[in-house]
């Protein structure tokens, strides 16, 4: 299956979301807007009477174009449009009712207010007072959202530096450990060395789980007693993965946000430590983040952006949420870059962030 289709398969809920209410917003909106494209000679004696396009208002600042401009929804469709059978698709004028409810839909979808308003804005513009259908209003929005996620979307940077150290950080059940694993296993099955140190001391079934992990992706996973010092865990592992020449040392830790206090002193401790070994690392500080948290996954990579230096973010548990809109959301709002999301439990259900497939998953476009 490709990971487009998966990723279609799984994001339903935030496609149907999108997809029934963009279907909804043209079909359902004012009955008298709403409409079925008439055929060509109607056509021209209809476009007569379109008014001029309405300047935008000034809640939503419609600014310089950023998307290609769509065709006039008066003039007749092209050939290719008539053999799609657009001109059969109902239309509504573009007005402001329809750029609200625009905006709504998207803010339910867990894009953000901001984001909301700036992506209908960039909607509007050069489309305002037109007449368009919904599978034009689809791709305009699936092209914003690409344009929006194409410039964070870059896979973790692999360095020349040997053992490169990833410290893996993020909330409790945020899909940390699960994420370590299908890294591992990606970085092993790409012929790369790698060693898992199971820094969250504290909880002996999160180091069990990694366990499974580790023997599942044929990586070792080194351990310490429970309630030990992660940080020194930490500086054996580098120690050992440097020894053993390995190229990838992956660093599981805690996540208790209860006490922001010790999980910032924890954190700095072990990169205090590590760079006693090696003074660059850790080289990537991956937060991993869980869909379904919605809007508080901002609020995570704020926070955990104070307590390390996160240079990266992997997004888990896209499947069967309605939330995968906040992905645009921290895009737009932090540019940090989205090196993976995960989309299942299993050891392949990892995959790099690829803005178009996951734009059109999420507007429910077809393959
Ligand atoms: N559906 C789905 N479940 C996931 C995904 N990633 C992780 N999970 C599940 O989420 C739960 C928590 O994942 P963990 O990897 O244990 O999370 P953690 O951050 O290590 O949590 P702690 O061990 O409590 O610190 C597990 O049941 C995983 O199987 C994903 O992409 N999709």
């Amino acid at each position: 299956m490709s990971f487009f289709k998966k990723l279609k398969d799984r994001l339903f809920r935030s496609s149907d979301k999108i997809g029934e209410g963009l279907d909804a917003l043209v079909g359902e909106g004012d009955p008298a807007a709403a409409e079925v494209a008439p055929s060509p000679p109607e056509f021209v004696a209809e476009k007569q009477q379109t008014p001029e396009p309405k300047a935008a208002p000034a809640s939503t600042p419609r600014t310089a174009p950023v998307v290609p401009d769509m065709p006039d929804a008066g003039q007749r469709p092209g050939l290719l449009g008539r053999m799609l059978g657009r001109s059969d698709a109902p239309r509504r004028v573009l007005d402001d009712a329809m750029l609200e409810s625009l905006e709504e839909l998207l803010i339910q979808a867990d894009m953000g207010v901001e984001t909301a308003v700036r992506v209908t804005a960039n909607i509007a513009e050069g489309r305002f007072g037109k007449r368009i259908s919904t599978p034009e209003l689809r791709e305009a929005l699936a092209a914003e959202v690409a344009r929006i996620m194409t410039p964070v979307a870059r896979p973790m940077p692999l360095y020349p530096t040997k053992p490169q150290v990833v410290l893996v950080v993020g909330v409790n059940g945020s899909g940390k450990t699960t994420t370590i694993g299908k890294l591992a296993s990606q970085f092993k099955a790409a012929g790369k060395s790698v060693v898992i140190a199971a820094g969250d001391t504290f909880r002996a079934a999160a180091v069990e789980q990694l366990q499974i992990w580790g023997a599942r992706a044929g990586v070792p996973v080194l351990t310490a007693p429970e309630g030990s010092d992660p940080a020194s865990l930490a500086f054996d592992a580098l120690t050992k993965a440097r020894v053993d020449g390995a190229d990838l040392l992956m660093i599981d830790t805690a996540g208790r946000l209860q006490n922001r206090q010790d999980l910032m002193e924890e954190l700095a401790k072990i990169v205090r430590v590590i760079r006693k070994v090696d003074p660059t690392a850790p080289h990537n500080t991956l937060l991993v983040l869980d869909a379904t948290t919605g809007q508080n996954a901002l609020l995570q990579v704020e926070i955990f952006r104070k307590i390390a230096d996160v240079s990266g973010l992997v997004m888990t548990k896209l499947d069967g949420t309605a939330k995968g809109g906040v992905l645009v959301a921290l895009a737009d709002k932090f540019g940090l870059p989205i090196h993976a999301i995960g989309v299942g439990e299993q050891i392949d259900d990892l995959a790099p962030f690829d803005p178009e497939d996951f734009a059109r998953a999420l507007v429910g476009s077809g393959d």
